[in-house]
């Protein structure tokens, strides 16, 4: 049975690129199931490969995507209608997609994408990068509206910080639930986005990249080590 995510908390994206120490169906199922025993409401995911799996091991719904770049299209964020069929077919309750509206590599515009999909009753979120996407991605009748693109499209806005601002922007003026997505690594920023109106707020890289994750410690303690190398 699919399922959408009508609770507010945390939905983890779990998502490993080949090359990856943690790529593969089975690491990514695992990590699933971890974020879900720690209260996750959601996984995100990416690949048939990976939700199938996933599919087994948790209980929680899955919003599913297929990242693929595709000769010179910028759009790779479910580029194509047929990699949104895929990714449902293997099992994913929630489809996201590219809510821009750049070219997509198989000639369809943004609406004729959710129109198809609407037309199946395939619950979409759309992947947006700035209010104006939002806005149009919401007329169209998406499920969800998630900031995941703010500071990835040329034109948007470009911080290392997690977009709340454009959140607030959104949830003041759509019906449609906003997700907070994109750089989140402190709870406080979960909080703030939570408090600015997200329905619930998607975290990837602070919970499931674990070389990232000890980057930004070695990072942290670079300049206490040589400061005390110094003093020796
Ligand atoms: C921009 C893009 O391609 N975002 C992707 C979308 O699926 C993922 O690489 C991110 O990990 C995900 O959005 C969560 O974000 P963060 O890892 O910053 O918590």
């Amino acid at each position: 049975m699919r399922r959408l995510i009508s609770e507010r908390g945390i939905v983890v994206s779990c998502q490993a690129y080949m090359g990856e120490p943690l790529y593969g169906p089975h690491y990514m199922a695992e990590m699933a199931k971890g974020a879900e025993l720690g209260g996750a409401i959601g996984i995100r995911a990416n690949g048939a490969a990976d939700i199938f799996v996933m599919k087994q091991f948790i209980q929680v719904p899955i919003i599913g995507l297929n990242k693929r770049k595709i000769e010179d299209s910028d759009v790779y964020i479910t580029p194509t209608l047929e990699d949104a069929l895929a990714v449902y077919a293997a099992g994913a309750d929630i489809i996201a997609i590219d809510g821009t509206n750049r070219i997509r590599p198989d000639g369809r515009t943004l609406a004729q994408t959710v129109q198809e999909l609407k037309r199946i009753n395939i619950p979409i979120m759309a992947d947006i990068s700035n209010e104006e996407e939002g806005l149009f991605a919401a007329e169209l009748g998406v499920d969800y509206i998630s900031t995941t693109l703010s500071g990835y499209t040329p034109y948007s806005s470009q911080s290392s910080k997690p977009d709340i601002e454009l959140v607030a922007r959104l949830a003041s003026v759509v019906r449609v639930p906003v997700v907070a997505e994109g750089k989140y690594f402190t709870a406080e920023e979960v909080n703030r986005a939570l408090e600015a109106g997200a329905q619930f707020v998607v975290i990837g890289s602070a919970i499931t990249r674990p070389q990232y994750i000890t980057e930004r410690f070695v990072q942290a303690i670079s300049s206490q080590i040589k400061s005390d190398n110094e003093r020796l």
